[in-house]
C-alpha cells in the first residue's frame, strides 16, 4: 500500500490593511504548496535539503498540532514549494504553519474543527489576521481576547474580481519578529482615535462595496509610521499608486511589501508607478497583480 500523502494549496495574504493591526487581512491570488507523506515512523524529514529555520518551524508546528488534537504525533517528509516572497510582509510563514496544521489534521481524520486550526496557527505564528485570511479566504476581521490577544473567532466577507491589489515587493527582507519590535508601547490618544475612524470605515466600504470611497480614507497611526525606517520607500510607493489612480494603499503585514487597492483599469499604470519609485532608488522590485482569494487553503487527498 502507498504511503498516504495530502497536498496543502495555501493563499498569501495581506495583513492588517492599513489601521487594523493584528486585526483584517485579505488572502490573495498568490499561493504556496506543501505535500506530506506519511512516514512509517516518527521522523519529519525534508524531501529536499531545507533551511534550519524552516525544518524548527514543521517540527514545531506539528509538536503543537499533536498536543492541541490529543494525537499521537506520527512522522512525514514534506516539500514546500509556490510563489509567496519570504519575508516581504505577504503571510508566507502562515502559508507554511497553516499547511502543516491542515495536513496533519487531514492525515489524522480532522479532529480539529476551522477554528481550532486558526487558534493553533495563531499561537504558532504570532498574526491572528494572518491565519484567518489563510484558513478561510476573502477578507477577514479576527477576534481577540482583549486581556491575552489570544484568537477568538473571525468574520469574512468575499471580495469580488473587479478590485485589484497591486502588490510590490522591494528585494529586501523584513523579518515580522523584528518589525515588531520596533512598535512603541503607548500610542497618543488622538492617533488611537484616527485610525479607529480609518478602521471602521474601511472594513464599511469593503463590505459595502462601494470601493471608490475608499480614496484617502485609509490612515494608520499605530504601526506604519514606525515601521517606516524598515521600509525605505514603501511610504513614496504608496503614494505614486494612488497618484497613478488607486484608491488606497497600505504596507503588507510587517512589510517590506507594499499594496494598492486598484480598479482592473488602472492596474497596470499603478503597479509602474509604484515599481518607478522603487527603480530610482535603485532598488529592485516586483510587482504582482493579485485578486482576492475567497476559497482559502485547499487540502487534497492525493492517495
Ligand atoms: N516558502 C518557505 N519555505 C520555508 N520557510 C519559509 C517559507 N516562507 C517563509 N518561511 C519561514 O518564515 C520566515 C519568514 O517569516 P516572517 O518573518 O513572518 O515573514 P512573512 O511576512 O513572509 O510571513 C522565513 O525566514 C522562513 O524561516
Ligand atoms: N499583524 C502582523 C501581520 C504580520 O504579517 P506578515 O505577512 O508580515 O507576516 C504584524 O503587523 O506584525
Amino acid at each position: 500500500m502507498s504511503a498516504r500523502s495530502i497536498l496543502v494549496q495555501a493563499p498569501a495574504s495581506t495583513s492588517n490593511c492599513g489601521p487594523g493591526f493584528d486585526t483584517l487581512s485579505i488572502a490573495l491570488s498568490l499561493y504556496n504548496f506543501v505535500r506530506l507523506i506519511e512516514r512509517n515512523d516518527t521522523k519529519i524529514c525534508a524531501l529536499e535539503a531545507a533551511h534550519e529555520g524552516t525544518q524548527q518551524m514543521i517540527e514545531c508546528a506539528a509538536g503543537a498540532f499533536a498536543a492541541a488534537a490529543e494525537v499521537e504525533a506520527i512522522g512525514f517528509d514534506y516539500e514546500i514549494w509556490g510563489d509567496v516572497p519570504e519575508a516581504r510582509g505577504l503571510g508566507s510563514s502562515s502559508t507554511i504553519r497553516a499547511a502543516i496544521v491542515a495536513g496533519l489534521n487531514k492525515l489524522h481524520g480532522d479532529p480539529l474543527d476551522l477554528e481550532a486550526m486558526i487558534r493553533l496557527t495563531t499561537d504558532l505564528d504570532n498574526a491572528p489576521d494572518n491565519a484567518c485570511a489563510v484558513f478561510a479566504g476573502g477578507f477577514c476581521i479576527a477576534r481577540t481576547e482583549p486581556q491575552t490577544f489570544a484568537y477568538r473567532e473571525h468574520v469574512r466577507f468575499p471580495l469580488p474580481e473587479s478590485l485589484v491589489f497591486v502588490a510590490v515587493s522591494p528585494d529586501y527582507k523584513v523579518l515580522t519578529e523584528k518589525s515588531r519590535r520596533v512598535l512603541p508601547d503607548t500610542i497618543p490618544f488622538k492617533d488611537v482615535v484616527r485610525s479607529a475612524n480609518s478602521l471602521a470605515f474601511l472594513v464599511g466600504v469593503l463590505v459595502a462595496g462601494d470601493f471608490e470611497r475608499l480614496d484617502g480614507a485609509v490612515n494608520d497611526y499605530i504601526h506604519q509610521p514606525y515601521r517606516e525606517l524598515l521600509n525605505p520607500y514603501g511610504h513614496e510607493s504608496i503614494e505614486a499608486g494612488c497618484h497613478a489612480g488607486a484608491y488606497t494603499g497600505w504596507l503588507s503585514g510587517s512589510g517590506s511589501t507594499v499594496v494598492c487597492v486598484t480598479s482592473e483599469d488602472k492596474a497596470l499604470a499603478v503597479a509602474a508607478a509604484m515599481e518607478q519609485v522603487y527603480a530610482g532608488n535603485a532598488v529592485q522590485s516586483r510587482a504582482y497583480r493579485l485578486l482576492a482569494d475567497n476559497r482559502g487553503l485547499t487540502v487534497t487527498v492525493e492517495s
